[in-house]
């Protein structure tokens, strides 16, 4: 399966430096791991980053790979919206991306699953235009789902989405991940979800790493205290689940 290893990898965009020595353990195939860290720290440059959509130093290494890097696969925060095409079109480029303009019919049948798995197969033929937010970041997801990456960075990709489709999709995400080997990096600010989702966490604050490792073993009431200047309890659920439980904030001096 698809491994991802970050060894000291640096951004900048002209002369400012975003991200600094960024090192990780290899992130494997069939798990999910959260990209966390307040406004700001650097995680969606990060993102683009790995997918060669930011310049800086360091190693991006991807082993185990059938497709070589073209297998990365950023979906990024902002969905701009091209009002021209419909969700079923914007989809089906998507999907013909780096590969001919001939279609095969297990092509539009992949995307018809795609579409059905999200349960946005009743948008397919209305103009991208006229969806509404959240609408518009599931066909995102469709749209990085149908080129089937090995490698797929999800920048907030539950952000617009009501509370049913935000687990939804992550649970999807999750079986997804398991049966495909696909490695899925989701940068998040919901921490519960992190802590639902995903198998490991890494913690992005001011450029560098601050912790990283299993998510139940980084998401802590120490850590939610320096990152992200909360007071908080990390407790288990009356079904067993930790949850986060902020107390207050701590004043900035
Ligand atoms: N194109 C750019 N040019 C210059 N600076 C940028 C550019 N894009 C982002 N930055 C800066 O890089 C830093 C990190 O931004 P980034 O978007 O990676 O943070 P983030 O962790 O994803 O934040 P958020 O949680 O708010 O989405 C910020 O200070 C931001 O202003």
């Amino acid at each position: 399966m698809v491994a991802l290893q970050l060894d000291k990898v640096g951004a900048t965009y002209g002369r400012r430096t975003v991200l600094t020595g960024i090192t990780t353990g290899e992130l494997r195939g069939g798990r999910l791991t959260a990209v966390i860290g307040p406004n700001a720290a650097g995680k969606s440059t990060l993102f683009k980053r790995i997918a060669g959509l930011a310049a800086g130093p360091g190693l991006v290494h991807l082993t185990d790979t059938e497709k070589g890097p073209q297998t990365i696969c950023y979906m990024p925060q902002d969905t701009g919206a091209n009002a021209v095409l419909t969700v079923y079109e914007s989809v089906l480029l998507s999907a013909k991306q780096g590969s001919g303009w001939k279609v095969k019919d297990d092509e539009l049948a992949e995307i018809d699953r795609v579409l059905a798995a999200l349960r946005i197969d009743d948008l397919a033929f209305r103009g991208l235009g006229e969806l509404s937010g959240g609408q518009r970041q599931l066909v995102s997801i469709a749209q990085a789902l149908v080129r089937k990456p090995e490698v797929l960075l999800m920048d907030e990709p539950t952000s617009a989405l009501d509370l049913f489709r935000q687990i939804e999709v992550l649970g999807f995400m999750k079986r997804l991940s398991a049966q495909s080997g696909m490695a899925v990096l989701i940068a998040l600010h919901d921490l519960n979800h992190a802590l639902r989702y995903c198998d490991d966490t890494i913690v992005i604050s001011g450029g560098s790493v601050a912790a990283s490792g299993p998510t139940e073993t980084v998401i802590t009431a120490d850590m939610l205290k320096s990152v992200y200047r909360v007071e908080a309890r990390v407790e288990a659920c009356s079904l067993g689940r930790p949850v986060i439980i902020v107390d207050d904030s701590i004043p900035v001096r």
